[in-house]
């Protein structure tokens, strides 16, 4: 059975098509990355799922439950973490955990002190929070999100306002509760975050889904996968800015010099020898090269804006 599940799923909001026909399944037991620039639809598709909003037309299901018929069902199984969310400042930690437990039925009160200790803000746990860092606040709102060992979570934006170590942290949690058996459905603009810790991503760019894939797959199917980048010799510079042979091969999408840099990217049947055989049989002196593969961050520019001419 899938996790969640959309099946032409549209909202409408006047004039805006904030989501336009989404059909989309997310396996149990997946790490799933919610990509998609600002006004893509993201918040809206999340909204519906916790039926916060209601779609226009198609569908939206959640561990088997109907998002909209179903949704004190669906709430009782899965945890939230909310884009905008606030803690109340004058109650510690702990309390905000109980209230949880009291008026969600959510847990017990014993799974207060495991809880905290899995988002590691035990320490601070009958502290107010009005007193809690940024992140911990974060935790805090995580710490409630898996109260009563939730079958799915869906968090908005986890890692906004975290530090690096904050960050890391998240991921770590993100990860165990996975291993708990959880599946985690997450929306993010932190592509490293994403990358480091997701089994397959979709990205939507106005309201349309424009691909679903491991990262991996993703790479496979846009052009430009590999840049290689090669240091040259100063006085060969003119030689390799004559980049005809370069550009001309077959598989090279782009070639540009920056003082004693040439900078090739390659599609991915490219041949990164072929291009440096081409320069040595020019005579160039190579000093140096690194490979870098495209960083999903390339990958989701390629999906979601206009597509550029390459120059030749
Ligand atoms: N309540 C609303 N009334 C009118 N338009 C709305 C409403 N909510 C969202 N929209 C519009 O729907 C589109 C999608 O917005 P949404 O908040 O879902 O995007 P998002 O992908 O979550 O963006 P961001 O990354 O900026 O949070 C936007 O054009 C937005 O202006």
């Amino acid at each position: 059975m899938a996790a969640i599940e959309l099946d032409g799923l549209s909202k409408r909001y006047g004039d805006v098509l904030a989501v336009d026909g989404l059909d989309l399944e997310v396996e149990e037991g997946e790490i799933f990355g919610f990509l998609g620039p600002n006004g893509a639809g993201k918040s809206t598709t999340i909204d519906i799922l916790l039926d916060f909003v209601r779609p226009t037309s198609g569908s939206a299901t959640v561990l088997g439950l109907d998002a909209q018929v179903d949704s004190l069902r669906v709430r009782e199984r899965i945890g939230v973490l909310p884009d905008a969310f606030h803690v109340y400042d004058r109650l510690t930690g702990r309390q905000h955990l109980q209230f949880v437990v009291d008026s969600k039925g959510l847990g017990t009160e014993s799974d207060i002190d495991e809880v905290m200790e899995r988002v590691s803000i035990a320490e601070a746990a009958d502290r107010k929070a009005g007193g809690y860092s940024k992140g911990m606040r974060q935790r805090l709102v995580l710490a409630m999100a898996l109260l009563g060992d939730p079958d799915l979570l869906i968090l908005d934006e986890p890692s906004t306002g975290l530090d690096p170590n904050g960050a890391r942290q998240m991921r770590e949690i993100i990860r165990a509760e996975n291993d708990r058996g959880t599946t985690v459905f997450f929306s993010s603009h932190i592509m490293e975050q994403v990358e480091a810790i997701c089994d397959r991503v979709a990205i939507i760019n106005r309201g349309r889904l424009v691909a679903v894939d491991s990262i991996d797959g993703l790479r496979g199917q846009t052009e430009t996968v590999t840049t290689l980048a090669i240091d040259v010799d100063g006085a060969d510079a003119a030689d390799a800015a004559d980049a005809e042979a370069i550009r001309n091969r077959i598989y090279v999408t782009s070639a540009t010099l920056e003082g004693d840099r040439l900078e090739v990217t390659l599609t991915r049947d490219g041949s990164k020898f072929a291009v440096l055989k081409a320069l040595d049989e020019r005579g160039v002196e190579i000093r140096d090269f690194s490979i870098d593969e495209s960083s999903l961050e390339d990958l989701f520019a390629e999906y979601t804006t206009e597509k550029q001419e390459v120059p030749q």
